[in-house]
């Protein structure tokens, strides 16, 4: 199996995973036995050909869909075994989640926006560590703006905070910089950069950007649902390069 350190501490590991969509006429093998762990405070970049099965990945290792066959461990707990409750609140407490569109909600502000996971999860809500954690993202400004007030980096940064509130065990990001424009995309990286160095977050990525997947510490490919290769800190032509072959 792929081990995205030598580490053994492993904050999500895919056993095995296949997952499949359609029915029986038509269906479609979207991962086909994924085997890999990603170590804990490490930062892992996925890629591969449009289809190759990165979103199916990242869906997968967090819960938010089931795989067909295989195990999914979050830690020490089997994500893939758990009832739809304990899987809600596992998602809740353990797991952050940054999409391409930021996905806040618009009639909300941006402190009301990151405190939402907590309210949802219906802990106790710290307005002081809401405003702590936008005033280090360098939004201390904007804390009463709405998402439409805000520009698209400064969105993806609430969507971040959003998303660290709980303190999950994994930050899995989807795209995190697709809409963004190259300096709101380095800003952005450079944010996720900080919190796997000082936080020890663990983080995996889907991008299609090979600057971006050059931010992370390591980047598995993807062709075809399964891993065909990892390169360990490469840097953003090697990315390409490989990717390239993949979709030769
Ligand atoms: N809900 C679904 N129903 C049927 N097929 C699906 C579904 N979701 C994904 N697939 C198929 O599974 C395969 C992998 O899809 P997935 O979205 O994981 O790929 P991807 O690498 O993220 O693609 P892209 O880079 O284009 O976003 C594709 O063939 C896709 O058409």
């Amino acid at each position: 199996m792929i081990r995205t350190e030598t580490t053994v501490d492993t904050a999500v590991e895919l056993r095995d995973v296949v997952r499949e969509y359609g029915g029986k006429h038509a269906r479609v093998r979207a991962l086909d036995g994924v085997r890999v762990g990603f170590a804990r405070g490490t930062w892992t970049a996925v890629m591969g050909p449009s289809g190759s099965g990165k979103s199916t990945l990242l869906h997968c290792a967090a819960g938010l869909e089931r795989p067909t066959s295989g195990q999914v461990m979050l830690g020490e707990r089997e994500l893939s075994a758990a009832s739809e409750s304990a899987l809600t609140a596992l998602r809740r407490k353990e797991i952050g989640f940054v999409f391409q569109s930021f996905n806040l909600v618009s009639s909300l502000s941006a402190e009301q926006n990151v405190a939402l996971p907590l309210r949802l999860a219906g802990s106790k809500v710290s307005m002081k560590d809401v405003r702590a954690i936008l005033t280090e993202i360098g939004l201390g400004e904007r804390l009463r703006h709405r998402p439409r007030e805000l520009s698209g980096g400064q969105q993806q940064r609430v969507a971040i905070a959003r998303a660290m509130i709980t303190r999950p065990s994994v930050l899995f990001a989807d795209e995190p910089t697709g809409a963004l424009d190259s300096r709101s995309a380095r800003t952005v990286l450079g944010l996720l950069r900080a919190l796997v160095d000082d936080s020890k977050q663990t983080i995996v990525m889907v991008t299609h950007d090979p600057a971006a997947a050059a931010a992370a510490d390591s980047v598995l490919f993807l062709s075809d649902g399964r891993i065909v290769g990892h390169l360990t800190r490469p840097s953003t032509a090697q990315v390409a390069d490989r990717l390239a072959e993949l979709e030769a």
